[in-house]
């Protein structure tokens, strides 16, 4: 809190806002700074690295204060943002030359990192996502929005865990919520480390009714509610850029969770958790911003509808056959500019001359695009094409109004062209001439004077000026020249004559200036009245420009269209993982089949370490993914299903947020699996149970694999270690090995990361100790403690079966063993019956030999009495 002595009515009214924003740092504006003072000045010192002082540092408490240039708060504004804070900035809302008393401030706009609209060039690919969730008996409605593109959708999710997975597959930076959510959910939102902000009340806007009167659901209705209110709250500017909601269904698309999103690596790479790497990093040859969001948000939700997916494979199709016209339309996609973000900042007012000429430079793209993919003349663009509108209005009328190289600034001229308008012309005619005049003057002063080094000058705040020099002024006339300024070696003079056309070029000057802004308004006026336009036509470029890095993707990396069919036949002939293969070069790389009839739907993957295993596993999960966005795979030929869902037990499974043990995330991810899986999924387990003791963990993999088998049906790869479960195929139909091939040279270990039919013969994990490089008197034991392992194991074996025939010799010929009594371990269960009394054979054997067809319900009753006092004795 700020002292409690008198303040100054400044102060008071920084306090006031302060209060109102308590969660936020305030920014001041005071002339060309804007300050921060106490407890916001000394954190955001330190935070932005600034000069901490203080102001009435001589009174009993001075107040801290640090301020930042007004011309760069945005670099200062973005820092804090980064890091999760928000900033309030107050602007001055009047003149303070002519207010009376204290100038009035008010907060024009907060800034949080879910409402940010300032994105870097380094950024422009990514999305900034803002979301609402509202918490009900029935599910959690959910809504997105991004705010410099106008993109708002929203849906209905049943539960946390939908929730959590759909905030981090957006990436969103702030989740707004009311008090009504359950603490535990706000606590597991703080956890995944997103902003969470609260928003109470939800005001009915009427300008902004439009966002959510298409909706059919009250929960998003309430949702998307809260959101623009939030919005409304917060950026206190035109959103007329915003979209109307767009209710989606995440059953439209394959569903994925996000830590599978996140171990395939489609957006990052694992290690760096850069784009470099990824699946998205290989896919993006998009030429346009808007082309890369899209491509992004396409990958995070692949289509599940054959007829879209064929349609996206058609326009690849097209363009790998018109090579021509392909790079024509490529050229021409550089010149297209983000017209989304370009939208956005017209309806929010903050657009330049600059923009207005960039979004001129990429609508006069259109036409010749259009005209190529008429030239093409497929229908697969049918669509994109008619959605293709030049909004020639618009770029006629740039073209006309505004200048080639406008300035950053709209305020200080030299945005409109000249011609565009007469008065304008005028003024700059008064200007021109003016200035023409004053040079001319200089000439005739020098004649006049005899002074050759006489000049003329202009400065901001004495005006047009004369300068003689020192040593010159004994030759000055005293009568015409009234002294303005004097440097060390110069006097600065003005005449009458020139302060009446200084007059007339500021005057001129000034009204110029003013006309062009409101002439430059008048323009942005007419662009804003066509953002839905622009956005129609943003999404159908982006659409095309993600279609043209497909082509050209597949062009670069030998892809193949895949074919889609409906009988669960999997065949992809020498696939290859895109993304390892483009890393170490496609010599190295060797291609793979995964051939899965519609009767096969389990593949038990052995091998040693090393050898290809999660390879194998994650390329097939790209290949879907890639043939689900539209693209075409890396194989040389393949036939695939449509699948609904991918589940995936792969990679690192450290929970560290939750702070869930390996074992347990391992176990939870294969639940998931086991619960939602249906026989149109893929999964993929990379050596479940190994996370725990070696009996548990086998176990639990067979049974792991026998239910997905039995009752599940999805295609699934099963890598493993547990080199007894491979005889699960004589048992099991829909499975079968395969293995990833080794060989043994020379005591060396070489793989072949060539996967073939059958199980691996032998573990190798020795081998792979030894390229790790670990001691050699290590290895060496580690050889002797195996083979004896393994003589044991022989041994206990033989020994166990001895015991069980010596320890039960009647009964393992008169009662028939179940064979499961045989264990997973090939070693014999501990007979658990006691040996069975004399007695008890005989009443089995009667048993066995009571034919009931010739007995009455009685003679039983009799026998079986009989029976039980022999027992009882
Ligand atoms: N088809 C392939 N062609 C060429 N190199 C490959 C191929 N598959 C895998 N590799 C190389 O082998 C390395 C190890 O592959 P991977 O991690 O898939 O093995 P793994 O069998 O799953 O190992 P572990 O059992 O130790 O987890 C990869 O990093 C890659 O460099």
């Amino acid at each position: 809190m700020a002292s409690k002595t008198k303040q100054t009515p400044m102060m008071e009214q920084y306090q006031k806002v302060k209060d109102q924003y308590p969660d936020a740092f305030v920014f001041y504006r005071l002339g060309d700074f804007y300050e921060m003072f106490n407890e916001d000045a000394v954190k955001g010192a330190q935070i932005l690295e600034l000069t901490l002082t203080s102001r009435s540092k001589n009174a009993d408490n001075p107040i801290p204060m640090c301020g930042v240039p007004h011309k760069a708060v945005e670099s200062y504004i973005d820092t804090l943002i980064d890091k999760g804070y928000k900033v309030a900035i107050v602007e001055q809302m009047e003149d303070p030359k002519l207010a009376k008393g204290m100038v009035k401030r008010a907060v024009t706009q907060l800034v949080t990192p879910g409402t940010r609209t300032t994105m870097g060039v380094e950024n422009a690919k990514d999305n900034n996502y803002l979301t609402a969730i509202e918490y009900s008996d029935s599910g959690y409605g959910f809504a997105y929005a991004e705010l410099s593109t106008g993109e708002l959708k929203t849906t209905v999710l049943s539960n946390m865990n939908s929730v959590l997975n759909e905030l981090m597959t957006l990436q969103t930076k702030e989740v707004i919520v009311n008090r009504e959510i359950p603490e535990k959910d706000v606590a597991l939102i703080n956890k995944v480390g997103i902003l969470v902000s609260y928003q109470d009340d939800i005001k009915e806007l009427d300008d902004m009714q439009y966002l959510s009167e298409g909706l059919r659901q009250d929960l998003e209705k309430k949702v998307v509610n809260r959101l623009t209110t939030y919005i409304v709250d917060t950026q206190k500017r035109s959103l007329s850029h915003m979209k109307a909601a767009v209710a989606y269904k995440p059953a439209e698309f394959l569903k994925m969770d996000h830590n599978s999103q996140y171990n395939l690596e489609l957006t990052k790479n694992l290690r760096t958790n850069k784009k470099s790497g990824s699946l998205l990093w290989l896919l993006d040859e998009t030429k346009t911003a808007m082309g890369g969001r899209k491509l992004r948000e396409w990958i995070d939700h692949p289509l599940i509808d054959k007829a879209s997916i064929e349609n996206r494979q058609n326009q690849v199709d097209d363009l790998l056959n018109h090579y021509y016209e392909r790079s024509e339309i490529t050229d021409m996609l550089v010149k297209v500019y983000d017209l989304e973000r370009l939208a956005g900042k017209v309806s929010f007012g903050s657009v330049n001359g600059r923009d207005l000429v960039q979004l001129k430079t990429s609508l006069q793209q259109i036409p010749k695009i259009k005209y190529i993919l008429d030239e093409m003349d497929t229908k697969s663009f049918d669509e994109i094409n008619n959605d293709l509108d030049p909004v020639d209005e618009v770029s006629e009328l740039i073209e006309k109004a505004i200048t080639e190289e406008p300035p950053i600034s709209v305020t200080d001229g030299g945005v409109i062209k000249d011609g565009y308008n007469q008065m304008l012309d005028q003024y700059r005619d008064a200007m021109n001439n003016g200035k023409q005049w004053i040079a001319e003057l200089e000439s005739k002063e020098r004649e006049l004077t005899g002074i050759n080094n006489l000049k003329i000058g202009y400065n901001h705040v004495f005006g047009y000026y004369i300068e003689v020099s020192k040593a010159n002024l004994s030759k000055l006339p005293e009568d015409r020249y009234e002294r303005k300024q004097t440097l060390t070696n110069a006097e600065r003079f003005s005449t009458p004559e020139l302060k009446e056309k200084e007059k007339l070029i500021i005057e001129a000057q000034e009204k110029s200036k003013t006309l062009e802004y409101e002439l430059f308004s008048e323009v942005r006026d007419v662009v804003k009245s066509a953002i839905q336009r622009l956005q129609k036509l943003a999404n159908a470029v982006s659409s095309l420009d993600v279609m043209q890095s497909f082509a050209s993707i597949s062009d670069e990396y030998r892809l193949v269209r895949p074919t889609l069919n409906e009988e669960h036949k999997l065949e992809i002939v020498d696939g290859r993982h895109p993304v390892v293969e483009k890393v170490m070069g496609h010599q190295s790389y060797v291609p793979n089949d995964v051939i899965m009839d519609p009767g096969t739907n389990v593949l038990l993957i052995t091998g040693p370490n090393m050898s290809g295993k999660s390879t194998y596993m994650r390329q097939l999960a790209l290949t879907v993914i890639m043939a689900q966005i539209g693209c075409f795979v890396p194989a040389k030929s393949a036939e695939m299903p449509i699948f609904d869902q991918i589940f995936t037990r792969i990679g690192a499974a450290d929970d560290l947020i939750s702070g869930q043990s390996t074992f347990m995330v391992e176990m939870k991810e294969s639940n998931e699996a086991i619960q939602n899986a249906t026989d149109n999924s893929l999964i993929l387990f990379d050596e479940i149970g190994r996370g725990t003791a070696t009996y548990d963990g086998m176990a639990l993999a067979q049974s792991i694999i026998e239910y997905v088998h039995n009752h599940i049906h999805a295609k699934t790869l099963f890598s493993t270690h547990y080199h007894e479960l491979t005889e699960l195929a004589d048992s099991l139909d829909e499975l079968q090995n395969v293995h990833v091939g080794a060989v043994e040279k020379n005591g060396e270990l070489v793989f072949l990361h060539k996967v073939k039919k059958g199980a691996a013969d032998k573990s190798y994990g020795i081998h792979v100790a030894k390229l790790a490089g670990l001691p050699n008197e290590l290895l060496s034991r580690a050889d002797v403690i195996l083979s004896d392992l393994e003589n044991n194991n022989e041994k206990t074996n033989t020994d166990n079966v001895a015991m069980a025939e010596k320890s039960n010799p009647v009964v393992e010929d008169e009662i028939d063993e179940p064979e499961q009594q045989l264990s997973l371990f090939g070693d014999v269960k501990e007979p658990q019956k006691k040996k069975r009394k004399s007695g008890e054979d005989k009443i089995l054997k009667a048993l066995k030999d009571l034919d009931l067809m010739s007995k009455t319900p009685m003679d039983i009753m009799n026998e079986v009495y009989k029976w039980k006092r022999e027992i009882d004795k």
